[in-house]
C-alpha cells in the first residue's frame, strides 16, 4: 500500500513546495533568499533564511554572516590542518576515506546470520549506531536490535528476556574498553547466555582501543575484534566501525553511508555561503552569541528521532565547556508541536529550532471521509499532512520571530544519512574552532565516574568523600 511521495523539484533543484512557502513568508515580511546549496551535490542543504535578523530575533544580519564568514575562512584552514596531520579529533574527518567496510563485512561475518543484535555501549559507542539502524530500518535484514546503553536493573532485563540467545549475537563497543555501564551490561548479558547454556565466545564482536579490559577479555577469549581508529573521540566515531558494526549486521549499505559522508567532506569549503555544513555551524554559534542558548532539534521523521539523540550528545559533550556551549534539546515533529511548541513559539527568546527534514519519503492515503468536517484530511496522504505541519510550525516560528534553521535531506537513505552524519560533526568542530574551545575532550564527565569507583570500593577517590558530604535539605511526606 505505501506509496512513494516526493516534492517535485525544478531544474534549479528548489523545490516547488519551498516556492509555496516563500509566498507565505514574503506576505510575512521575510527577505527569503540564504538557501545554503553546496556546489558539489551532498545531502543536506541548509536553509538558514528564518534566522536572518529581519526574520528573528535573536538573528543574524547579512553583515554578520559576512563577518563570521571570515572567521570561518580562519577556522576551516585549522581544520584542513589537522585533517591533514591526522590529529586528535580532526582525523575524525577523514573518517570516510579511512574506514575500511570490507575489515567490517569480515568481522561481522560469524554473527551475520543472527536474528537479534544486542549493542553493549553508551554514549558515543551507542548512539551512532542505534542513529543509523534507526533511520535506515527499513532498508535492513529484519535484525532486531537492542541497544543496552543504560544500567537500569529492571530495563536490562526486560531487554534480555524474550531473547532467543541462541539466534542473538553480541556487539561490545567502548572506546576507552573501561566505562562501568557498558562492562557491567557485558558482564551481566555473558552470564545469561551461560545460565542458557549458549557460548557467548561464538557470538560476541568487540570495538575497541588498543588497551583495557575490554581489549583483554578480547583477547583472552580470541573473540573478533574491530578497533576504534586512533584520534577519534566517541562522539565523531560513527562513521567507523563503532557505528558500522551494527549496521553491517543488519545488511545496511554501509559502503553507501561512507559515500555520502565522502562527498559532504567535499563541500568543506572556506565559507558558510558555500558549505551547508559550516553554514548551519556558524549560525547556531551567532545565534547562541545572541542569546539564543537552546538549540532543539527537530527532526520531521519518526526513523531521526535517534539522531536528535546522537546530535544532543554531539553538541553538548563538544561545546560544553569554559562556560560556554549550546544546549542541545531533543524533539521531533510533528508529535513536540503538541507539547513543546507553545514554548518555541511563546516562551523566551533563547532557542534556535533546528528542522530536519526529507524532501521524499514512503506515504501512506488518508481514506475519505463522509464526515465534513475532515473533508480536508480524506482522500489525502499522511505525508501531505506530515509536510503541511511542517511548513506551518516553521513559518509559525518565524512569524514569532523565533529563529529556525531547516536541513533538508533528499530522502532518508543510507547516502544522505552518511552525509547528515558527517555535515552535523563538521557544523559541531567549526562550531568549536568559533568558541575557542577544545571540542573534542570533555574532561568535565570524569569527576562524577571517579565518584562511582570511589563508592563501589574501586579506589580512594577525592569526589566520592564530596558525594558523602551532600548538603541536605529534605522534605518528607
Ligand atoms: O566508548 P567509551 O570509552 O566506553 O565511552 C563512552 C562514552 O563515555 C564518554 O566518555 C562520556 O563519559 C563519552 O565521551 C563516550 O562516548
Amino acid at each position: 500500500m505505501p506509496v512513494a511521495s516526493s516534492r517535485k523539484r525544478n531544474r534549479e533543484g528548489t523545490s516547488i513546495f519551498r516556492a509555496a512557502t516563500t509566498a507565505s513568508r514574503r506576505s510575512a515580511g521575510h527577505d527569503k533568499t540564504a538557501l545554503v546549496r553546496a556546489l558539489a551535490h551532498t545531502s543536506m542543504n541548509v536553509d538558514i533564511g528564518n534566522a536572518l535578523s529581519s526574520v528573528a530575533s535573536p538573528g543574524i544580519s547579512r553583515a554578520g554572516l559576512e563577518r563570521i564568514d571570515e572567521q570561518v575562512a580562519v577556522a576551516h584552514e585549522r581544520i584542513e590542518r589537522g585533517m591533514a596531520d591526522g590529529e586528535h579529533g580532526y582525523e575524525a574527518l577523514n573518517l570516510p576515506e579511512k574506514t575500511d567496510p570490507d575489515e567490517i563485512r569480515t568481522a561481522v561475518e560469524p554473527v551475520a546470520d543472527c536474528e537479534t543484535l544486542v549493542t553493549v555501549g553508551i554514549g558515543g559507542s551507542a548512539l551512532g549506531a542505534a542513529t543509523i539502524v534507526d533511520a535506515l530500518e527499513a532498508q535492513g535484514d529484519g535484525t532486531e536490535t537492542v541497544f543496552l546503553d543504560n544500567v537500569d536493573p529492571a530495563w536490562v532485563s526486560r531487554r534480555l528476556e524474550g531473547l532467543t540467545l541462541s539466534e542473538t549475537a553480541i556487539n561490545v563497543v567502548s572506546r576507552s574498553g573501561m566505562t562501568a555501564e557498558t562492562l557491567a551490561n557485558f558482564l551481566v548479558v555473558r552470564e545469561a547466555f551461560d545460565s542458557a547454556g549458549v557460548d557467548w565466545t561464538e557470538r560476541t564482536i568487540v570495538t575497541t582501543g588498543e588497551s583495557g579490559p575490554l581489549r583483554e577479555l578480547a583477547d583472552r577469549h580470541d573473540l573478533p575484534s574491530l578497533a576504534v581508529p586512533d584520534g577519534v573521540p566517541g562522539r565523531y566515531a560513527a562513521l567507523s566501525a563503532v557505528g558500522l558494526v551494527a549496521a553491517a549486521v543488519c545488511d545496511l549499505d554501509i559502503e553507501a553511508i561512507l559515500e555520502g559522508a565522502a562527498a559532504e567532506r567535499k563541500s568543506l569549503t572556506g565559507s558558510l555561503f558555500e558549505c551547508p555544513a559550516y553554514a548551519y555551524g556558524a549560525t547556531a554559534y551567532a545565534l547562541d552569541g545572541r542569546g539564543a542558548a537552546v538549540n532543539a532539534m527537530m527532526p520531521y521523521a519518526e526513523s531521526l528521532e535517534t539522531f536528535a539523540e546522537w546530535f544532543a550528545q554531539l553538541w553538548a559533550e563538544s561545546l560544553g565547556k569554559d562556560d560556554l556551549g549550546q544546549t542541545p534539546v531533543r524533539a521531533l515533529g510533528v508529535t513536540d508541536q503538541h507539547s513543546q511548541l507553545q514554548l518555541y513559539r511563546a516562551g523566551p527568546s533563547d532557542k534556535l529550532v533546528t528542522f530536519v527534514t526529507p524532501q521524499a519519503h514512503e506515504d501512506r492515503p488518508i481514506p475519505d471521509t463522509d464526515v465534513d468536517s475532515l473533508a480536508y484530511l480524506g482522500d489525502g496522504t499522511l505525508g501531505e499532512l506530515l509536510e503541511a505541519e511542517f511548513s506551518a510550525t516553521e513559518a509559525s516560528l518565524a512569524a514569532a520571530g523565533q529563529p529556525n534553521v531547516r536541513i533538508e535531506l533528499e530522502r532518508i537513505d543510507a547516502a544522505e544519512l552518511g552525509g547528515l552524519l558527517y555535515g552535523m560533526e563538521a557544523a559541531c568542530v567549526l562550531a568549536g574552532e568559533l568558541y575557542g574551545v577544545n571540542t573534542f575532550e570533555q574532561p568535565a564527565v570524569e569527576w562524577a565516574k571517579n565518584a562511582t569507583r570511589g563508592l563501589l570500593g574501586g579506589g580512594e577517590f577525592e569526589e566520592a568523600d564530596a558525594v558523602e558530604a551532600k548538603t541536605e535539605l529534605r522534605i518528607e511526606r
